[in-house]
């Protein structure tokens, strides 16, 4: 299967360093294309048998299955250079855009699957919308490259964002409660820095060991370490006075800009 790639930023080089280094993409089966050439170049520079293409249009006839990986408000400078045929498969990885949008501008077969960072360690979820044209061929493909470096989740579109916000956001959102976390911890215990983020960096990683491992469940996690009359039951009880409308509230502007988002993308 060959594979082409438009926009080499975070998400482009991350899904290509994935496939390839996991095995689940040859590199002689990659285009790739960025507007600046040289951030196409230096993955090249990773991988000798990538092609870096000179446009959109070589990426499309050199591919089969082709991703695009700009930002949503880019999409209408991608497709009106060229679009992919009916027996091609185009990859969406943005939320805001619709399966049946890019379905309704395309004669192409359409499927969206938003991609988180952690798939860059062949972990986390990628969450799979298949438009109404999309080939068997094509879905077992798709779902058997991605499964070598996430777990794929089918997810209907009137989910599409709360999905992402867990899936794809939430690294971005945990991490910022960590680094709070890690300022508190300075400032309440004199703590350092340095010392705080390594204590957190290796607690996560043994958290997220116990949930691989299906050891525990998040309920059973918080059970087991609150201890009866303990610290723990304390800083949970501050959490429980001071936590407020703290997700409703960030759930809710993720759902505000998603909208706003849905009416200015051109297609
Ligand atoms: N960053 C993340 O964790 C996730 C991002 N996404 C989606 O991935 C998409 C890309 O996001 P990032 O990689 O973070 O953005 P980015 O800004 O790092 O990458 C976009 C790339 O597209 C290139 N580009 C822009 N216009 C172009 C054009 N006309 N032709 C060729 N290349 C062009 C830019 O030069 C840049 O390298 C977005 O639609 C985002 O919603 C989805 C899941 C997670
Ligand atoms: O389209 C999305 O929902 C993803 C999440 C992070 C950036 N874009």
């Amino acid at each position: 299967m060959r594979y082409g790639i438009i926009g080499t930023g975070n998400m482009g080089s991350m899904l290509i360093n994935a496939f390839i280094s996991s095995g689940a993409v040859d590199a002689n089966d990659v285009t790739i294309y960025n507007r600046t050439r040289k951030k196409a170049e230096w993955i090249q520079n990773q991988f000798k048998e990538i092609t870096v293409a000179n446009s959109v249009k070589d990426v499309v006839r050199e591919s089969e299955v082709v991703f695009i990986c700009v930002k949503p408000h880019d999409y209408k400078d991608i497709l009106s250079q060229c679009s992919p045929n009916a027996s091609q498969c185009l990859v969406s990885i943005t939320s805001p855009v619709a399966v049946k949008d890019l379905e309704n501008i395309t004669s192409c077969q359409v499927v969206r699957t938003v991609p988180s960072i952690t798939n860059r360690s062949y972990s986390g979820v990628s969450l799979f919308t298949y438009g109404d044209r999309v080939s068997d061929f094509y879905k077992d493909e798709l779902h058997s490259i991605f499964s070598h470096i996430s777990k794929p989740v089918v997810i209907e579109e009137e989910s599409i964002r709360s999905a992402s916000d867990i899936v794809s956001c939430g690294p971005a959102f945990i991490s910022f409660l960590l680094e709070n976390m890690i300022s508190a911890a300075q400032e309440v215990g004199g703590m350092s820095k340095e010392k705080a983020t390594q204590l957190t960096e290796e607690m996560m990683i043994g958290l997220g060991t116990l949930l691989e491992k299906r050891i525990y469940t998040l309920p059973e996690l918080m059970e087991k370490v609150t201890v009866k009359g303990g610290v723990t039951g304390e800083g949970i009880g501050a959490l429980e006075d001071h936590i407020g409308d703290l997700f409703l509230e960030m759930f809710k502007a993720t759902h505000r800009k998603h909208k706003e988002d849905k009416r200015t993308i051109q297609l």
